[in-house]
Parts: C-alpha cells; sequence; structure tokens
C-alpha cells in the first residue's frame, strides 16, 4: 500500500517503521531535526533498547511532495490536529483513508454517533470538526487507540518501551467506510503490530482514556512512569479511584467500560507516559484532550468524580504555568 504518516513521531513513526519494514510504499512528514536525520538517510530507526534497525522512508515536512495515498496515518498529538487539517489535502484524494490513532478525547466522537445522552461539552477538539469533514467524507475516516510507548530520544529514531506488547485498535467510524478500513488493519497487523478491530469504537476510546485519566496524569503529577502506581500503595489507591470514577462517567454517555481497576494497576506500564514526555520536553500537552475533557463529560452527565478533579487542578496548573496548555 502507499501510505503517508502525517507526523511521524513517537507512534506514528513505529507505525511508519513496521509498514516500510513489511514492503509499504511509506512516506513521513515531519519537522526539524528528526526531519532532517530521516531525510539524509533516506530510512527511519526503530530501537527496543540495544541494536537499531532502519527501514526505508520518503520524507518531507510538505504533503505536496508525496501526492494522494492509499491511506494516511495522523500521528501527531491532538493539539497538533489543527495544523494538520490544513496539510491533509494534498495527501488525500477520493479513496484515501485516513487513520486518526489519539489518546484522550477525539475530534469525531460526534460524527456518525448515535444520540448522545446528554448535551455535548463544548471542547477544543471538537472545533476541528467542520475543518476535517470539509475534506474527508465519513466513510474515509478511521479511528483508534494504541496501546505501545514508544518515545524519539535521538532525531530519526524511535525508541520502543513495550516489546512484545504493541498493539492498536482500529475501525472505521461509519459502515461504508468498513472495507478500506479492514485493509488497513490487515496491513498493519501483517507487519507485526497487532492491530484488532474493537466491537465498539467509542467504548475502545473510554477504555483507553480511563488508564490515561489515572495511570499518566498520576505518572505526570509526580513525574515518574507510570508503574509508580503499582508500587507506591497511596498513589495506587488514586489509581483505582480515578478509574473507578472514568468508569462511571463512560456508563452514564453509554460506552460502559469492562476494565478492572486493580488489574490494570498490576499492568500499569514501565513507561513515562507521553503526557509526561511533552510536559519534559515543552511541547504542547493534551491536557485538554485526556485531563479535563473526561471531567466535562462528567459535569454535563451529572456524574461526581472528585478525584479526577483534584488531580486535574493540579496536572493543569503545571501545564498552564510552563504554557503548554491554554484555556
Ligand atoms: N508516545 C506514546 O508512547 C504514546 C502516545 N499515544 C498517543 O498517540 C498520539 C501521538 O502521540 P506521540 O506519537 O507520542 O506524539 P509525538 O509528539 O511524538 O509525535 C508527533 C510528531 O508530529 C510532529 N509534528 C507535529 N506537528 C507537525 C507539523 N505541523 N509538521 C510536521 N510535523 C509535525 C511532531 O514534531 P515535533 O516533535 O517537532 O513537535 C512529532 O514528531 C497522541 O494522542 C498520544 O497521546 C498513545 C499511546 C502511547
Ligand atoms: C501509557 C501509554 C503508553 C499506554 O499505552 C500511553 O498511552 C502514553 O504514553 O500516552
Amino acid at each position: 500500500m502507499k501510505i503517508c504518516i502525517l507526523g511521524a513521531g513517537a507512534i506514528g513513526g513505529h507505525i511508519a517503521f513496521r509498514l516500510a519494514a513489511a514492503g509499504h510504499e511509506v512516506s513521513v512528514v515531519a519537522r526539524g531535526a528528526h526531519l532532517d536525520a530521516m531525510r539524509q538517510r533516506g530510512q527511519l530507526g526503530f530501537t527496543e533498547g540495544a541494536d537499531v534497525s532502519y527501514a526505508p522512508v520518503r520524507a518531507s515536512s510538505n504533503p505536496a511532495d508525496f501526492g494522494p495515498q492509499d491511506a494516511v496515518i495522523v500521528g501527531v498529538k491532538a493539539t497538533g490536529l489543527a495544523v494538520m487539517a490544513d496539510l491533509l489535502g494534498p495527501v488525500v484524494g477520493p479513496q484515501t483513508l485516513v487513520y486518526f490513532p489519539q489518546n484522550g478525547m477525539p475530534w469525531w466522537y460526534p460524527v456518525s454517533a448515535e444520540t448522545l445522552p446528554y448535551a455535548l461539552p463544548d471542547l477544543a477538539i471538537f472545533r476541528v470538526k467542520e475543518r476535517f469533514l470539509s475534506i474527508l467524507k465519513p466513510h474515509q475516516i478511521a479511528a483508534g487507540t494504541v496501546y505501545s510507548g514508544n518515545e524519539v530520544r535521538e532525531p530519526g529514531i524511535i525508541y520502543n518501551s513495550s516489546p512484545g506488547r504493541n498493539s492498536l485498535t482500529i475501525a472505521a467510524i461509519d459502515p461504508e467506510g468498513r472495507e478500506a478500513t479492514e485493509a488497513l488493519r490487515a496491513a498493519i497487523d501483517a507487519s507485526g503490530l497487532g492491530a484488532t478491530t474493537p466491537g465498539n469504537l467509542r467504548t475502545a476510546m473510554w477504555t483507553k482514556l480511563v488508564q490515561n485519566m489515572s495511570g499518566s496524569v498520576i505518572a505526570l503529577a509526580t513525574r515518574n512512569q507510570t508503574a509508580i502506581s503499582r508500587h507506591d500503595a497511596r498513589l495506587g489507591e488514586l489509581y483505582i479511584r480515578i478509574m473507578t470514577e472514568g468508569k462511571a462517567i463512560a456508563d452514564a454517555w453509554g460506552y460502559p467500560v469492562s476494565l478492572d481497576p486493580v488489574e490494570a494497576l498490576s499492568r500499569a506500564p514501565y513507561h513515562r507516559p507521553s503526557l509526561l514526555q511533552d510536559f519534559e520536553q515543552g511541547r504542547p500537552m493534551e491536557i485538554g484532550e485526556i485531563v479535563l475533557a473526561p471531567a466535562a463529560f462528567a459535569r454535563a452527565a451529572g456524574v461526581p468524580c472528585p478525584s479526577l478533579d483534584a488531580v486535574a487542578g493540579i496536572v493543569a496548573r503545571l501545564a498552564i504555568d510552563k504554557g503548554l496548555y491554554s484555556e
């Protein structure tokens, strides 16, 4: 397949490497030193800590260099989506499928949704919806979640901290897009990055969100790997409380999450979550999507979330003071 990754950072870069190594024609849109390194080598590197493997990619800062694709994967953070809406046009043709893997509340949540039980909170993330829908028909949109710890530790090389435990979910947001989505899912799965179709896309989203709003947020507040909550009883209790609140919010919105908080805690990864990576590297943070969105959904549904609110107040302040989030 001909596939372009818009924003080939930690996650986009991991998917790009796998697909390129599997023989697909992969081009990547990136910037700065990371772009320079990939362009110089004509390759993207990938390591699990020891040797670095390389796979061939074309790299540019300008999607117009690549033309329409079979599939496009938007790898930027939620905070970079508005810019990507402007850059997307040249790589999209009438048959192109665009996959949005993202943490937190996604822009497409209200698109092709069954009736929403409460008034949708007015969140910044939903403001890019019209821009994407002016370029893409609903059947061209696929979305999902990623379970894989990655980081760009040096330009041109993706470091993966979860060998053997990398997977993603991908589903069409509109039934008409199922065939194209299945083709991309099968290509990703065959490349060695487990890709599955969730029974329900929004349930899959909430299932990941309740893990990020607990584990990633505690890791950010304490500047630790997510696994810190396993080893500190007070943080473990907080993790369970926040996840339990998240489950109640998802439930109220009609997407019950079957995850058991105690069991989820026992699997919290040895990984500095992307929220913490962004904080440490001074990059815009997904505070709106991962921390404040679930609290806003709780408010709209009348579900109390005191533990989330308490931690949200602290981490939002950290991000605002560092200029990495604004309301
Ligand atoms: N990292 C992880 O382990 C995980 C991340 N996720 C989620 O996956 C999504 C992607 O996150 P992640 O991969 O970590 O993000 P990254 O910041 O690592 O990757 C995004 C990449 O896009 C680049 N980029 C942003 N804007 C532009 C632009 N205008 N032109 C060219 N390049 C651009 C960034 O460059 P620059 O660095 O210069 O900004 C960066 O290389 C998020 O929703 C995240 O929460 C989910 C599971 C795990
Ligand atoms: C914690 C993790 C790796 C879960 O897959 C994640 O979502 C992140 O780093 O943002």
